[in-house]
């Protein structure tokens, strides 16, 4: 990748993560400045993510952090007077075990909130969930914030697992998608599928979808769904199944760094 294509490339990811975040507040997944969203520059070994505390208001494409996949806020580059996300090395872990990512998504949006703090995966009862998640949406373990337990957690959850988010105990949501976008609408997709399955259990217990059933419809979806020739549906259809996760295998260096 020449110089520019870098650049443009950075100054791409930069005006989409800013924009993403404010998709965040207009979905009603967070509250103050809780949450955050990182996408990988491209063909890169670094990624940009939100400042840490930062209000969404005030959050601008100039104002977010370029990190390298440790985690390490890229020394001169825009941003870098800020304090990086606390769940950086969250994200950065994701990253550098998770090749086919390139979108990591946290929110505290309160129906998969909390099925969270209740510990309880998200059983799939709905046609919506085998469609976007290809199952159950799985706990993972309660991990301290601020290094990669919580990174650690992600992967170990979702390794396996067709789902694109999970519920991290007493904590809440984290989604992957093969961009920020992509792991945005599996937090939106997810909060709307906890809502629903929650107030179902209000009236009974929810009747389960057939095994067999799922995977029909989960190939639907990520096939055949939408458009011909639009992007599949998530990483799922671009990667093998049953998951879209790959063992990362590094990724080209960068000639310089904005
Ligand atoms: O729950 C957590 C910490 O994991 C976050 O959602 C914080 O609430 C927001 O942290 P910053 O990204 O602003 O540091």
């Amino acid at each position: 990748m020449t110089g520019a294509a870098y650049g443009e490339q950075v100054a791409r990811v930069r005006s989409e993560v800013a924009a993403l975040h404010h998709e965040l507040v207009r979905y009603g997944l967070v509250a103050w400045t809780a949450g955050n969203i990182s996408e990988r520059v491209p063909g890169t070994d670094f990624f940009i993510i939100k400042p840490s505390g930062v209000g969404y208001g005030e959050l601008t494409p100039a104002s977010l952090i370029l990190c390298d996949l440790a985690g390490r806020p890229v020394p001169g580059t825009s941003g870098t007077g800020l304090a990086p996300s606390s769940d950086t090395a969250a994200h950065a872990y994701v990253y550098r075990h998770m090749s086919g990512v390139g979108g990591v998504v946290h929110t505290h949006s309160p129906y998969a909130t909390a099925w969270a703090a209740r510990g309880e995966p998200v059983p799939c009862v709905l046609t919506a969930m085998a469609d976007e998640f290809g199952g159950d949406i799985p706990v993972g373990p309660f991990a301290v914030i601020g290094d990669d337990s919580i990174g650690r957690g992600i992967v170990s959850t979702l390794a396996g697992h067709r789902s694109r988010a999970v519920l991290m105990r007493n904590h809440g949501p984290f989604t992957i998608g093969r961009n920020a976008r992509d792991a945005v609408k599996a937090a939106v997709m997810l909060e709307d599928v906890a809502r629903t399955v929650h107030l179902s259990r209000q009236l009974g217990e929810p009747a389960p979808i057939d095994p067999g059933a799922i995977d029909t419809l989960f190939h639907r979806y990520q096939n055949v769904y939408g458009q011909p020739g639009a992007p599949a549906a998530s990483p799922a259809a671009a990667s093998p199944a049953p998951s879209p996760l790959t063992p990362a295998t590094g990724t080209p260096s960068t000639p310089g760094v904005q």
